[in-house]
C-alpha cells in the first residue's frame, strides 16, 4: 500500500489562542513495502505528521491519499507508541487479541492468529503473563505484536524504543527488522535517534524546526544485514553525520529556545 502526502500543513491553536504552524508544505510518498523514518529537532512536527497519516488528526491544508487497497475500504493502520498502552489487567494473549475482538474472526481464528504473532515476536512462554511481569523490551514486543496481529496495511511507529536502555534498544531494532522483513509493511517511523534512523530506513526524511518542512530525503543505500558493521561501517557513519549536519543548527536553536522559555 502506498501513502501520498501532498502539500500538507497543520496549524494548532496555541495557549493564548495564537496560531501555531506545526508543519508546512509536506510532500512525501511512502511506497509499498518501504520503511521511511522521520527525524528532526524536538517539536518539528514528527508526531503530528504520523498522527495525520494514521487518521488521528486532520491536516489543516493539503491531502493524504492512500492508494493500492483492493476496494474502497479504509486502510487498516497498526500504531505503536513510546507509551505502549497495554492493558495492565490483560495477559499477553489478551492484549494481542484486543484489536481482533470486534472483527468477524471466530474465537478459534483469533487464538491461532494471536499464537502466530506470539511466535513471531518471540513471546512463547509468556502468553499468560501480565504486562507488569515483563521487561520493558518484552512489553514493547507485545505492543508490536498487537499492532501486527490486525494485519495492517500500514505500520506507524512513534519513538517506540526511546524509553528502553541502550542495549535493549539495539536488540529491539534488530528484532523489529526481522518482523518487518517477514511482513514488508509500508512503515512510517519517528525517532530522535539518527543512528536508529540510518539502521532501519530505506529513506530518512529530515525535517526542519517548526514549522516543520522537509529539508532533505536521504536514501540509505546499504544492505539491511550488517548495515552498521564491517565494510558498511564507514558508510553508515557518513550517513549519520550527513543527517546530523542537516539538523544540527535547528536542534541547537530549538534547545536554546526551550532553555529561554
Ligand atoms: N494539540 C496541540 N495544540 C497546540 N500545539 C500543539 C499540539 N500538539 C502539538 N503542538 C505543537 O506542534 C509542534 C509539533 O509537535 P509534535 O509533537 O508533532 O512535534 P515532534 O517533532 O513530534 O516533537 P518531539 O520530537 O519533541 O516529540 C510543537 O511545537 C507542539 O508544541
Amino acid at each position: 500500500m502506498k501513502v501520498v502526502i501532498e502539500q500538507v500543513g497543520k496549524c494548532y491553536q496555541g495557549p493564548d489562542r495564537q496560531k501555531v504552524t506545526a508543519l508546512s508544505d509536506i510532500n512525501l510518498t511512502i511506497h509499498s513495502e518501504e520503511f521511511v523514518v522521520l527525524v528532526g529537532p524536538s517539536g518539528c512536527g514528527k508526531s503530528t505528521l504520523l498522527n495525520m497519516v494514521g487518521g488521528l488528526l486532520s491536516p489543516t491544508s493539503g491531502t493524504i491519499y492512500v492508494e493500492g487497497l483492493e476496494t474502497d475500504r479504509d486502510p487498516v493502520v497498526g500504531m505503536v507508541f513510546q507509551e505502549i498502552g497495554l492493558f495492565p489487567w490483560r495477559t499477553v494473549v489478551q492484549n494481542i487479541a484486543f484489536g481482533l475482538e470486534e472483527t468477524r474472526l471466530t474465537q478459534r481464528q483469533i487464538t491461532d492468529r494471536v499464537q502466530s504473532y506470539i511466535e513471531l515476536a518471540g513471546l512463547q512462554g509468556f502468553e499468560n503473563s501480565l504486562p507488569r511481569q515483563l521487561s520493558g523490551g518484552m512489553r514493547q514486543r507485545v505492543g508490536i505484536a498487537r499492532a501486527l496481529a490486525i494485519q495492517p496495511d500500514l505500520l506507524l511507529m512513534d519513538e517506540p524504543f526511546s524509553a528502553l536502555d541502550a542495549q535493549t534498544r539495539t536488540l529491539m531494532q534488530e528484532e523489529l527488522l526481522k518482523l518487518w522483513t517477514a511482513t514488508r509493511l509500508s512503515t512510517l517511523y519517528v525517532t530522535h535517534n539518527i543512528e536508529e534512523a540510518v539502521f532501519l530506513a530505506d529513506r530518512v526524511v529530515v525535517l526542519s524546526r517548526r514549522p516543520g518542512r522537509i529539508i532533505d530525503i536521504i536514501r540509505i543505500d546499504l544492505p539491511r544485514e550488517g548495515r552498521d558493521t564491517g565494510e558498511c561501517a564507514a558508510q553508515f557513519k557518513n550517513y549519520a553525520s550527513q543527517i546530523w549536519q542537516l539538523i544540527r543548527k535547528d536542534a541547537e536553536d530549538a534547545l536554546r529556545e526551550g532553555e529561554s522559555a
